[in-house]
């Protein structure tokens, strides 16, 4: 199938959903978060209630409504707007999907169902060309996420042939570290135009060498900057600096993981570098503890990533 739209590629934030003190979504913040995205962090695409998002622990009409406000805020700002609709209930799914065609998003994405899972391959499509069905016309993305999913189907058997059951298939965020798997899916399938986005920021520049075409994550909300730097140095082919920068971003991913690192240490990682209040998560999340804010700040400091001034090589190679 033709689209319009050109090719989702480069980074994607996995957008944060900021809430207020009592636990209620904060939309006030997000036009400013749009502005920071695009102007600090240079990052133009957005995927919207995923993981980062706590797109499961939102309720349906919250998940419009943060659709709606995105979409609003980002509109002539930002380049794509992908929209996570995946549900346990099919029809809420196909009800997501439906809404962000008629809002104007530029995409969906779906996860495997994680409760009653599928069990083959034919039986997780069939899930999803019901979803995709719900908004024809716009591009679909299956989110691949293993380890929280528990739905262990492999994206490269799963893109066997995807596009005769999905017509409006265009790409996959693949959010595991098997490379094998990741490396076959762009290997069968080079002869389409399929987004490969990888979700593992930490091990992006591997990815990009199995043929990533971009990559969708939770660091490049305060990290886009850097990452980018990145992007451009593998793209010179100049390996050698593309590696620093991983390995300076690896530095910080390596010890906030060794503290305990998830959604809730991404929203207060992102109050900090940002300055726009991202508030607590909801439960079954719990808020970071003041501890982990101090030694994530300590760190970011010392690695010279609350400053937007480029690293020089020497501190590349210096900080550790
Ligand atoms: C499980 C999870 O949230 N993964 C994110 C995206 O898929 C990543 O962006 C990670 O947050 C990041 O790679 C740090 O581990
Ligand atoms: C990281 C990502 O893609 C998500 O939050 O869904």
């Amino acid at each position: 199938m033709a689209f319009p739209k050109k090719k989702l590629q480069g980074l994607v934030a996995a957008t944060i959903t900021p809430m207020t003190e009592n636990g209620e979504i904060n939309f006030s913040v997000i036009g400013q978060y749009v502005d920071y995205l695009v102007k600090e962090q240079g990052v133009k695409n957005i995927f919207v209630n995923g993981t980062t998002g706590e797109g499961l622990s939102l309720s349906i009409s919250e998940r419009r409504q943060v659709a709606e406000e995105w979409v609003t805020k980002g509109k002539d700002k930002l380049d794509q707007v992908v929209i996570h609709v995946g549900a346990l209930s099919l029809k809420e799914s196909q009800e997501l999907a439906q809404h962000a065609a008629e809002i104007g998003a530029d995409g969906i994405a779906v996860i495997a169902p994680f409760f009653l899972k599928p069990w083959t391959k034919d039986i997780l499509i069939n899930f999803l060309k019901e979803v995709a069905a719900a908004a024809p016309a716009l591009p679909f993305y299956y989110y691949h996420i293993p380890a929280l999913t528990g739905v262990k189907i492999r994206a490269e058997e799963l893109l066997d042939g995807i596009q005769d059951k999905i017509p409006t298939f265009q790409g996959l965020k693949f959010s595991d570290t098997d490379l094998l798997d990741f490396g076959q899916c762009v290997d069968q399938n080079r002869q389409q135009q399929f987004a490969f986005l990888f979700g593992v920021d930490e091990q992006l520049l591997s990815a990009l060498v199995m043929g990533a075409t971009g990559a969708v994550g939770s660091t490049y909300n305060y990290l886009g900057r850097k990452t980018n730097q990145m992007l451009e140095a593998f793209e010179r082919k100049d390996l050698s600096l593309a590696l620093n920068y991983q390995f300076c971003i690896q530095r910080f991913i390596n010890f906030v993981v060794k503290l305990g690192f998830g959604v809730s240490q991404t929203k207060a990682i992102m109050t900090l570098v940002s300055g726009i209040p991202m508030g607590p998560p909801r439960l079954p999340l719990q808020k970071a503890s003041r501890e982990f804010t101090d030694s994530a700040e300590a760190k970011l400091k010392s690695l010279d990533f609350l400053s937007f001034t480029d690293l020089k090589d020497g501190s590349l190679e210096a900080s550790s």
